[in-house]
């Protein structure tokens, strides 16, 4: 039996006053594209931040691909290609030096012209990286994630300050990769894309996941119309007033 991609029992991280992310139980399948939703603030990059170890959780294990994060972070970084939801690049190095760094540290073969010409950046391998404007700097981080033929993509918010053929990229992007099998995991507020790509979503909420499933099984759940889109379930399921009605009766249940 394959182990999942994504595993998480009680993930929780605490930031002083902040619940940033509340027991959280995440499953991804491996070959999945799975789109993590929430509002601002939910705890998204959180999470994924916590995956990467970027930073350690206060409660809660967590495994990718089997390994554990915080023990076994080379193993993991090997498998995992990230798009960040923040990217500085080294001003002064070409996009060609940016995908060789990654393969370096990868130890992985890349080949940056094909990634760069991939992504639409061909004509500026050798510019430095300081030049390039908010879009070609995200599509040089998508270019790097790719680095390495990863078997977890994990994206977060990958279309961000892109044209809408950028747009598009992404999509054949998390199309072809899916293809190949690769596991997708990716946050996103652009839910007509989400939608398009997608296997399942999960919507987490106040550092909850309060849902998860596919479309057509969330508009049955919800009692929706059969036109019902990502964005009426994203609404329904993060609406203030109905979460603090749901919080209620679960603490009146915890209560009992
Ligand atoms: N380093 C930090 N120190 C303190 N609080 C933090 C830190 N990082 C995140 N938080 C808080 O944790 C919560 C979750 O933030 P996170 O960035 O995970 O949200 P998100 O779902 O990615 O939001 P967005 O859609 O706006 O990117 C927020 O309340 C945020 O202020």
């Amino acid at each position: 039996m394959t182990v999942p991609a994504i595993k998480t029992a009680g993930l929780s991280k605490q930031y002083d006053e902040v619940t940033a992310l509340d027991g959280l139980e995440l499953t991804v399948e491996q070959g999945e594209v799975y789109g993590f939703l929430g509002p601002n603030g939910a705890g998204k990059s959180t999470t994924i931040g916590l995956l990467m170890n970027y930073s350690k959780p206060t409660a809660g294990t967590a495994r990718v691909l089997g390994f554990d994060p915080w023990t076994d972070v080379v193993a993991c970084h090997q498998q995992i290609g990230i798009l960040p939801d923040r990217f500085d690049t080294y001003d002064n190095r070409s996009a060609r030096r940016h995908l060789q760094l990654v393969a370096d540290t990868k130890g992985a073969d890349a080949d940056p012209a094909a990634l760069l010409e991939r992504v639409g950046l061909g004509d500026a391998i050798d510019r430095p990286a300081g030049e390039f404007s908010q879009g070609m700097e995200q599509r040089l981080a998508l270019a790097m994630s790719l680095v390495g033929d990863p078997e977890l993509l994990i994206l977060d918010e990958p279309f961000t300050g892109l044209d809408p053929h950028g747009v598009a990229l992404v999509r054949e992007v998390v199309d072809s990769e899916s293809e190949r099998g690769t596991t997708v995991f990716f946050s996103s507020h652009v839910l007509g894309q989400v939608e398009v790509v997608c296997d399942r979503i999960g919507i987490l909420h106040r550092g909850r996941l309060v849902d998860e499933g596919t479309l057509s099984a969330f508009r049955e759940r919800l009692d929706l119309t059969a036109e019902a889109t990502v964005e009426d379930v994203f609404i329904q399921l993060t609406d203030e007033s109905v979460q603090q009605t749901t919080d209620s009766a679960r603490l009146r249940e915890e209560d009992q």
